[in-house]
């Protein structure tokens, strides 16, 4: 009935979109049909067979032809052994089930799940609180991928610390979206979010106590190892006087200003990125623009620009707010020779 009421009303259900939810339904019932069949016949089998035991059991015991206890030892054979083939039979609906189960367990472990794990900033509008009319940024979107090396470049104040500020979620955007491993930067909790990330300042910061200390501040229950093992990706674990007692002076802070380096530290320093960054996705910050003038020669008198930009596998120009220009270095220096990354490449203007 069930069937043909399917049948009979396929159009409607199709109109109301009840086409899976009836296939479903009738693959139950068939379903529900089958077994009923099957268990009504397993106990037709089994009581007609009891039927028979009694009948003829007792006709073999009347003729004197079989002892009672044999008789009895029999009926309880057969008890058992029915018993196990009813219970199996009864067991039909769940292989049923199983079967359609199984597909669709199947189905969840072949899928492929596509994780986004990249950064982004999607039409990105933002003012400072403090300066409501300046408009900073009017809505650009930019993408680093999973494990790329972006570098942002542009004029001195055109924001490009404020781009880390939103990434940090030190500020919201006024309007847009900031998107870390592809979940709303708004969403996700905020400890957990800078965990992951490492900030590596120009200036950095050092409280006043020991080196020790410092490390250990950033993360509880450090072990001794893992003090030295930070020390040592950082290069200090050599070249402090005091071991990790040392006091953070001016030396020590000197040394580590990525802006004032010597040839040597430069190298250390860059030998330190290029490890820590390595598989990650890295956005590098070029404070001065003018040192692009001078981008692939060891003269290059900013160090802290041609630290942090070497190898970046793609350039993003920011210039009144917006990302004027994205690419790689090859790429937007022989796009254009009045391009903003040209002009900021080769401008001879003085250092901001
Ligand atoms: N906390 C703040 N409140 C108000 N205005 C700010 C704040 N921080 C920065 N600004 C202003 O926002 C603009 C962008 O600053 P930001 O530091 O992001 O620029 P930048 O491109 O990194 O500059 P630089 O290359 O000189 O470091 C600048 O005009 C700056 O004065």
């Amino acid at each position: 009935y069930a069937e043909s009421f399917v049948y009979r009303t396929s159009r409607s259900i199709k109109i109301f979109l009840f086409e899976h939810d009836a296939i479903i339904r009738l693959q139950q019932f068939r379903r529900s049909q089958i077994a009923g069949v099957t268990l009504g016949a397993a106990n037709f089998v089994n009581f007609a067979s009891m039927a028979l035991m009694f009948w003829y059991g007792g006709l073999l015991t009347m003729r004197r032809l079989a002892a009672f206890a044999d008789c009895f030892r029999v009926f309880l054979v057969f008890v058992n052994t029915s018993r196990g083939i009813g219970e199996a039979g009864a067991l039909t609906p769940d292989f049923a089930e199983a079967s359609i189960a199984i597909d669709s367990v199947f189905q969840i472990l072949d899928r492929k799940t596509k994780i986004d794990t990249d950064d982004k900033l999607r039409d990105i509008h933002f003012a400072y609180l403090t300066r409501p009319n300046v408009m900073l940024f009017k809505g650009f979107c930019f993408q680093i991928h999973a494990g790329q090396r972006v570098a942002v470049v542009g004029q001195s104040g055109s924001g490009k610390s404020t781009i880390v500020g939103l990434i940090e979620r030190f500020y919201d955007p006024s309007k847009g979206t900031v998107y870390i491993d592809g979940k709303d930067l708004k969403k996700v909790n905020l400890q957990s979010i800078r965990s992951h990330i490492s900030l590596v300042n120009q200036e950095p910061t050092l409280f006043a106590m020991s080196i020790r200390d410092n490390i250990v501040y950033v993360k509880d229950g450090v072990t001794d190892a893992e003090i030295i093992e930070a020390a040592m990706t950082a290069n200090a674990h050599n070249s402090l006087p005091d071991g990790y007692s040392t006091f953070p002076g001016e030396s020590v802070l000197q040394l580590s200003a990525t802006s004032a380096l010597d040839a040597e530290s430069e190298r250390i320093v860059q030998a330190v990125l290029d490890s820590v960054t390595l598989g990650r996705s890295t956005i590098a910050v070029a404070h001065r623009v003018v040192s692009f003038s001078d981008f692939n020669s060891h003269h290059f008198p900013y160090h802290a620009c041609r630290l942090t930009i070497r190898q970046a596998h793609l350039f993003a120009v920011l210039l009144d707010g917006v990302i004027l220009e994205q690419g790689n270095h090859n790429d937007l220096i022989a796009r254009d020779p009045a391009g903003a990354y040209y002009v900021l490449v080769y401008s001879q203007a003085g250092p901001h």
